[in-house]
């Protein structure tokens, strides 16, 4: 049931409640989504879905992670939560807490053995997508942070128009056919009328560990065109490193500074948005 008062987009959304096919559950009360996207997978979007999260749960918000990325589900191992279970109770699913108290659904937390493949149509994984939104007892949160399917596809293009967003953060990296499939993906965002906060672009360079000059492997200035030709926020740049990489293995928080500074930028857009 389409409900406007609960809705995220309340009050900043141009449809009428008849005319909207999005179906908000009453009992879930979320002030704002944003949807770390790609395009191209490979690039960090869950990496960074996580890394936003646990920044703006610092902050002291409510936060919820939605792994929309059905078919390569890798958020419970990122929160180390992975061993846990979702419970269902009649049509409702809870989700799993971490101990931070951030709120995660994934496919994951609902099969028996991770491992096992999701052997599932296009139409089915989107469904199951729009679960997580309808079906989820989310309860109250400030944000909720969707890990995006890869690609700009069928699944990508279903959570995009039936999940209310309040603006995207795009994941790339400093490569000419990474930020040519972003590009499409931005170009996606805007036809759907969902703004984009930014571009942050990940791994883009190595600190040498005895200098800490930042070695790029790839070609600047490729990214500074795409940013312009796009017209598009770098929100900043995050180096390749073990402390990232090991996100899964490692629970100490990144304490790098120019890992903070990225993500001190990302949340404060988002915080604005
Ligand atoms: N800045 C970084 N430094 C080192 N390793 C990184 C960095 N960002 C991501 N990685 C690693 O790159 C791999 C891909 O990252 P991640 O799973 O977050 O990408 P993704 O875009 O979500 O991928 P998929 O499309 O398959 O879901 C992971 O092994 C991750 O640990």
């Amino acid at each position: 049931m389409s409900n406007c008062s609960s809705c995220p987009s309340h009050g900043s959304c141009s449809k009428s409640e008849s005319s909207c096919g999005v179906q908000n559950n009453p009992n879930n009360k979320i002030k704002k989504i944003i949807g770390v996207m790609s395009g191209k997978g490979g690039v960090g979007k869950s990496t960074l879905s996580v890394l936003i999260a646990k920044a703006l749960n610092k902050k002291g918000f409510k936060v919820g992670v939605m792994d929309a990325d059905i078919t390569g589900p890798s958020i419970p191992r990122l929160l180390h939560i992975k061993d846990e279970k979702a419970m269902t109770t009649g049509e409702t699913i809870h989700p799993v807490a971490t101990q931070e108290g951030i709120k995660v659904m994934s496919l994951n937390l609902l099969i028996e053995d991770e491992n096992q493949p999701v052997i599932w149509r296009g139409p089915v994984i989107a469904g199951a997508v729009k679960q997580f939104y309808t079906d989820v007892l989310w309860g109250e949160l400030d944000y909720l942070v969707i890990d995006m399917p890869p690609g700009t596809g069928d699944v990508a293009l279903t959570v995009m128009q039936s999940i209310p967003m309040t603006g995207i953060v795009m994941i790339s990296t400093p490569q000419d056919m990474v930020s040519m499939i972003v590009s499409k993906a931005i170009n996606m965002a805007r036809k759907i009328d969902i703004p984009v906060l930014g571009v942050i672009e990940n791994m883009s360079y190595v600190l040498c560990p005895d200098c800490d000059k930042k070695i790029r492997i790839f070609n600047k200035e490729g990214m500074d065109q795409f940013l312009s030709n796009m017209d598009v926020e770098l929100l900043g740049e995050l180096p390749m490193m073990t402390e990232i990489s090991s996100l899964s293995e490692n629970v100490m928080p990144i304490t790098n500074e120019e890992v903070q500074n990225v993500l001190e930028k990302t949340t404060q857009k988002i915080i604005n948005a």
